[in-house]
């Protein structure tokens, strides 16, 4: 059942390149120099990260090409962490702390590969809702039907964070082959030291042939998931949902808000230093939007072939055409089609239709679709900026254009 593969999917682990390989390697060198600084830096010193003018030495990335070269950003020994390093403080516990104020809690500075994420031990649920407890996840385990076994997933919706997961794992779980836990299990990340028996507890009982699936959108930007990962099941095939990182810090930014109305805006956060132009990117907001460099660390693993890439934006316009490669590519008959979608005028939304057995159609809760606060526009500019070069790398990577340069404008 080997996914068909993805333009551009053929450049595994070790390939060698042509010429286009060196100029992907000056790029990769450029960005990881950029890195490096932000580093440095910690993240906190004034020259971090300037947007983009760290990066204009290097070689804009040509077109995208049929075979890009997916390992380009291998960074020099010593700019990441290695993947086999224990995982590093968590940060996002900050939050629930008293006399921690919300500011510091969402400027936090992560490391390279750092987890975004609550202390081990916390769960989250899908901010649809408001936080997983370890009850839930049993429950989740234990409401499924009774025939079958519980096996660990196949297949991992890994990411990113707002980029359209949870309306992505509703739609494929229409799929009679499929079988996903609906709470976030942040096995890889928060529960890892549980071990494989507690994670394959979580799981839904399935049967021969079907697919067992979760999704954890934070294991996108953990260090050590693509390592865990693969030694859990190398095959296990992985789901990366990508939105244009400029929209997605600000959906990331309005939970945040959600939750914690006292927090500074969107453009103060944005900021090292505004007059500067300086873009924090120690910011999660922002940093889990630099996807050429959290997919790098994926492709020490995992070869391209074995990770899709779902379009966010399209999973919006086009979920139909989303899911046929989501099928596709975890090799099952394409049976959710555009017949099991409805656009919700009210919700601005794809849901998913009725089902026979059930009396209500299905869209997502009152925490997907939010509004979105009005963003100064010299800062959606400024972001627009900073992100180019990081997803020209990333289109290079994956062999697809998202085509977030030509957007007009955020929501
Ligand atoms: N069908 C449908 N219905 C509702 N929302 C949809 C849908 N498809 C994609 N989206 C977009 O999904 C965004 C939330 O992404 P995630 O589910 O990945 O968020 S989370 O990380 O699990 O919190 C959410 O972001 P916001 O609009 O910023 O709330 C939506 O734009």
């Amino acid at each position: 059942m080997a996914p068909p593969a993805q333009p551009g999917a053929q450049g595994g682990r070790g390939s060698k390149g042509p010429p286009a390989r060196k100029l992907l390697c000056m790029c990769s060198l450029s960005l990881c120099l950029t890195y490096l600084c932000y580093s440095l830096m910690g993240g906190t010193g004034p020259g971090a990260l300037r947007s983009p003018a760290g990066l204009r030495g290097s070689p804009a990335p040509r077109a995208l090409r049929a075979s890009p070269a997916p390992r380009a950003l291998r960074s020099p020994a010593g700019l990441r962490a290695s993947p086999a390093t224990p995982a590093p403080p968590t940060r996002a516990s900050n939050a629930s702390r008293p006399g921690v104020s919300a500011d510091a809690w969402l400027r936090t500075a992560l490391a390279p590969g750092e987890v975004i994420a609550a202390p081990s031990g916390a769960f989250e649920r899908d901010p649809q809702e408001s936080s997983t407890t370890d009850e839930e996840l049993s429950r989740a385990g234990s409401t499924t039907p009774d025939y079958g076994e519980k096996r660990l997933p196949q297949a991992l919706i890994i990411g990113v964070k707002k980029g359209g997961t949870r309306a992505l794992l509703e739609a494929i779980r229409a799929h009679p082959d499929v079988r996903a836990v609906g709470v976030e299990p942040h096995f890889f990340d928060r529960n890892y030291e549980k071990g494989l028996e507690w994670y394959r507890n979580v799981m839904p009982k399935t049967l021969d042939g079907q697919i067992t699936m979760e999704k954890t959108p934070s294991y996108f930007v953990t260090n050590e998931a693509p390592k865990r990962i693969h030694s859990m099941a190398k095959d296990t095939k992985l789901i990366v949902v990508v939105r244009n990182p400029v929209t997605r810090a600000i959906s990331d930014y309005t939970q945040t808000l959600s939750k914690k109305p006292e927090i500074p805006t969107f453009e103060v956060l944005a900021f090292k230093n505004r007059t500067l132009g300086l873009i924090d990117a120690s910011w999660s907001a922002i940093r889990i939007g630099i996807y050429a460099l959290h997919l790098e660390n994926w492709l020490q693993y995992f070869p391209l072939s074995q990770i899709l890439f779902v379009s966010g934006e399209r999973l919006i316009i086009d979920p139909a055409g989303e899911m046929a490669k989501v099928q596709d590519f975890l090799g099952l008959k394409r049976i959710v089609t555009e017949k099991h979608f409805y656009f919700n005028k009210t919700k601005g939304f794809p849901c998913l239709k009725k089902p026979e057995d059930s009396s209500a159609p299905r869209c997502l809760g009152k925490s997907k679709g939010r509004t979105h606060p009005k963003i100064d526009p010299d800062v959606i500019h400024r972001l627009r900026k900073f992100y180019k070069p990081f997803n020209v790398m990333f289109y290079q990577m994956t062999g697809q254009d998202f085509q977030w340069e030509q957007e007009e404008s955020d929501k």
